[in-house]
């Protein structure tokens, strides 16, 4: 297993925002959906090793994240996108993936090739010598996905990464994570349920801090069926049944 919790928990003060989770993810695209508040990113955070738990456990990559010397491990082969990325506005798209392939410990004969292929898979070839500050925000968020690759990663943690992508650009993202999915594991955040229903294996649904539902796209949206819950699409209605259920 790339990803394994058990009983995870992170506090912040009096809120559990992640609550006792229990996890397992082997190669493939795991999407994380829920409303605001239920923990999402406070779970992305501590599997991207950005905020040690509270209690309980986890293993990245058969690496034990507490620990200096296999943190640094987990590090050289994850990528994360965080929901906001702070972007140094005179760099250029390919001086930051650089930054950070350089930051992720990839060999320095390998960068120039890694940093060229990170910004054209996320299709930014043509503004690859374009300053930061003169591009647009989905640009911006294709940048971000381009250093969370730039390292080819094993683990890949992405905090909704389709926020600001244009149609287009959406379906070649998910695209790009059913690829990345074959070999690594890939978790991704999002409020955006068609990006699920396309684009993941897996999907988990959290609320509160706890993970209230696993199992495939198909499963969740089965959960909708012959209810009352609420949702233009069959995987929306999937959603809200479940959440009912959980809150009932
Ligand atoms: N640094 C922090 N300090 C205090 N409380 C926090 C902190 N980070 C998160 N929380 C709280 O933890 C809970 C979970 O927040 P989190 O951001 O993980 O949820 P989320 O599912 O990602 O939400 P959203 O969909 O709005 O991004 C919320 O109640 C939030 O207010």
């Amino acid at each position: 297993m790339n990803v394994a919790t058990i009983d995870l928990t992170r506090r912040f003060g009096r809120t559990a925002a992640v609550d006792g989770v229990n996890l397992d993810a082997g190669p493939g695209v795991y999407g994380l959906l829920g409303p605001n508040g239920a923990g999402k990113t406070s779970l992305l955070r501590m599997l991207a090793t950005v905020i040690p738990p509270t209690s309980g456990r986890i293993r990245l990559l058969g690496q034990d994240p507490g620990v200096h010397g296999q943190r640094r491990q987990i590090r050289r082969r994850l990528g994360y996108v965080p929901q906001s990325l702070g972007f140094y506005p005179g760099f250029t798209v390919v001086e930051f993936v650089e930054y950070f392939a350089l930051l992720k410990e990839v060999p320095p004969a390998q960068v120039h090739r890694a940093v060229a292929a990170a910004v054209e898979r996320v299709d930014l070839g043509d503004k690859a010598r374009a300053k930061l500050r003169t591009l647009s925000g989905g640009m911006l968020r294709r940048v971000g996905i381009a250093q969370a690759i730039v390292n080819d990663p094993q683990l890949l943690l992405l905090d909704e990464p389709t926020a600001g992508l244009d149609p287009e650009q959406r379906i070649a993202f998910r695209a790009l994570l059913r690829d990345l999915g074959q070999q690594a594991t890939v978790i991704v955040s999002t409020h955006l349920v068609e990006d699920v229903g396309a684009a993941c294996t897996q999907v988990a649904l959290m609320d509160q801090g706890k993970i209230v539902f696993r199992g495939t796209p198909d499963e969740l949206t089965a959960r909708g069926d012959g209810t009352t819950a609420a949702g233009d699409a069959p995987l929306e209605r999937g959603y809200s049944a479940v959440l009912a259920a959980a809150r009932s």
